[in-house]
């Protein structure tokens, strides 16, 4: 799709405004890629529909023969016979096969923008939101273009079908032409309201994506609370249950009616025909096989019609994915380069915010919060605590200075050189950090080298009798709060990167512990020339660094120099 780089992508449509997002292009750019298969398979089914109404001629003609059936007659009936089977065996193979495809490629292009993304966006998005989008949009587009040649084929028929009427009777044809104009009228109107309906069912799939997060999420939490149980399971998630069956059957219901109407306008087509042959002077073989292909054409024109109620969804969630693709779309392009971080990115180095200020979007009835401006120097191999109170904006500051945020003014200098979109990933990789909400992969690939180290900083950190290294993995993830925090730690340590960021990593850890964390583990990574950057709430162990930086209201306050005597003589002490 669209989502594809370098090709029309959704995000460029939509750039150019939602509703122009039209879904014929997005599924003509989807099958692009795949544009030969698509196309025979499209052939096929079209020779196949086709072949069906000569069929029909062909039968036609042998019911009015006088003089019996001949040898060609019959030679063409099992000709017409073969390429209408063959024609849709291959073309629902090549549907198959383009399906499943495209599904394979939306995934792997959405997932590449998921993990290119802008943090902030994904922050904002949220995870709830973008599970729906990965799971039940692209299942519906899926659907959609797996039937997109079953579709095309149904409308060669169709088109094949009114073409042979024509050249039967050109008058009464002008009666089915007619009836399919106020047919598609009525179904064009049924599709604008459909759609509205399907659009507002999908905004409530995403709330209810949210409240399944929230009864897994808070499984704990709403067992031992009965009332808040009850009032989530009748209050939230059996409302928003109902609300989407009912807006799905309202929905339905306006094309079913469509579908009816367009039944009821068949048979008076066909009741029209047979009650005015004789006024148009029409001859029998001409009535019957208007009759029988009229029957007959009711069948692909029932498939185009019953396509209508996808055909909404599927716009919809073609919207839905290019509001991703659209949000999630990153300036920095290199992200996927299979390049190592140069020696530049081993050694310490200086980093320097300039003026740097960052706000956050506006919540609807709160005041955003904002950043900065900020100067600040980090110096290679210092040990720098960011302290402050709750809200103060330290994590936020730390996101700027990882550079997952982007500064909406000022300059990061990275040894005086400023980050920009093309250097940023780069900059990125001198740094490893436990965050205070850190995800600690259970994938975790260890060199064989690392192995001895790896054991070494599990004794430790007191995980040696619960984790080991096995087969260049860590034995298990499966631990208490504190120790898996451990664990994230070896991980910083093995990873051998010059600064070290950490979000309260302390807060979870026993008091012993927590000691051993300020007194004996920091000072040794500062010893190995890292440089630190602590966020903390223990004020008793200020003392270990070199500055403290005060945070309040999104501002420094203020940076106190710890004089290095005393500091040596308290962490000792
Ligand atoms: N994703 C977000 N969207 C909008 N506002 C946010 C977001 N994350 C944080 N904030 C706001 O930014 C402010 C600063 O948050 P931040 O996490 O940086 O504070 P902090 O100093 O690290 O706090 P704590 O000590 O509690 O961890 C808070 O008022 C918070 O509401």
């Amino acid at each position: 799709m669209a989502i594809v780089e370098n090709e029309v992508s959704v995000s460029d449509t939509q750039a150019r405004g939602p509703a122009q997002t039209s879904l014929l292009r997005e599924i003509t750019s989807l099958l692009r890629p795949f544009w030969k298969v698509a196309l025979l398979a499209t052939a096929m089914g079209a020779a196949s529909g086709l072949s069906t109404v000569w069929l029909l001629a062909t039968v036609n003609r042998a019911l009015h023969a006088g003089t019996g059936v001949s040898a060609v007659l019959l030679l063409s009936f099992a000709a017409l016979c073969v390429v209408t089977i063959a024609g849709e065996i291959i073309s629902d193979l090549g549907n198959g096969y383009v399906g499943q495809s495209v599904v394979a490629r939306l995934r792997q292009d959405l997932t590449q923008k998921i993990l290119s993304a802008p943090i902030e966006e994904i922050e904002r998005f949220r995870v709830h939101r973008i599970t729906t989008v990965m799971n039940q949009d692209i299942d519906i587009i899926s659907t959609f273009t797996f039937g997109f040649s079953s579709l095309a084929i149904a409308l060669a028929i169709t088109i094949g079908c009114f073409a042979y009427l024509t050249v039967l009777s050109p008058a009464m044809s002008l009666i089915a032409v007619a009836a399919i104009a106020l047919g598609s009228w009525a179904h064009a109107a049924a599709r604008l309201r459909g759609r509205r309906g399907f659009e507002a069912a999908r905004e409530a799939q995403d709330e209810l994506q949210r409240q399944y997060r929230a009864i897994t999420e808070g499984a704990k939490e709403l067992r031992i609370d009965r009332r808040r149980r009850r009032r989530i399971r009748d209050t939230q998630l059996a409302v928003t249950i109902e609300r989407i069956r009912s807006l799905r059957v309202r929905a339905m219901r306006i094309f079913m009616s469509a579908n009816a109407f367009g039944s009821a306008l068949f048979f008076v087509v066909i009741g029209l025909v047979l009650a005015l042959h004789g006024t148009l002077s029409a001859s029998e073989p001409v009535v019957s096989g208007f009759v029988i292909v009229l029957l007959y054409v009711k069948g692909p024109l029932a498939q185009l019609i019953s396509a209508l109620p996808l055909l909404g969804q599927a716009q919809v969630a073609v919207r839905r994915v290019a509001e991703l693709s659209r949000r999630f779309s990153n300036s920095e392009a290199n992200l996927f380069v299979d390049t190592e971080p140069g020696p530049e990115t081993a050694r310490p180095c200086m980093i320097s915010m300039r003026r740097v200020a960052y706000s956050y979007p506006a919540d609807e009835g709160a005041s955003r919060f904002t950043l900065g401006p900020v100067d600040l120097d980090i110096r290679p191999g210092e040990m720098l605590f960011l302290v402050g109170e709750n809200g103060s904006g330290k994590t936020t500051l730390i996101k700027l200075l990882l550079g997952l945020y982007e500064p909406r003014d000022g300059l990061i200098l990275w040894d005086g050189v400023p980050v920009v979109a093309d250097t940023r990933d780069d900059y990125r990789q001198m740094f490893s950090t436990v965050f205070s909400d850190y995800y600690l992969f259970d994938d975790i690939v260890l060199r064989p080298e690392q192995a001895a180290e790896a054991a070494g900083y599990l004794e430790r950190l007191e995980l040696g009798h619960k984790v080991v290294v096995q087969d260049g993995r860590f034995s298990t993830v499966d631990l208490s709060t504190g120790q898996r925090k451990r664990l994230a730690l070896v991980h910083a340590y093995l990873d051998r990167r010059p600064i070290l960021v950490f979000d309260e990593w302390a807060a979870d850890q026993d008091p012993a512990f927590r000691r051993i964390f300020y007194t004996e583990i920091l000072p040794g990574l500062k010893r190995e020339g890292r440089t630190l950057v602590v966020i903390s709430h223990d004020d008793r162990y200020f003392h270990v660094a070199d500055r403290v930086v005060h945070m309040s209201d999104g501002r420094i306050r203020a940076i106190d120099t710890v004089a290095a005597e005393p500091r040596a003589a308290r962490a000792a002490g």
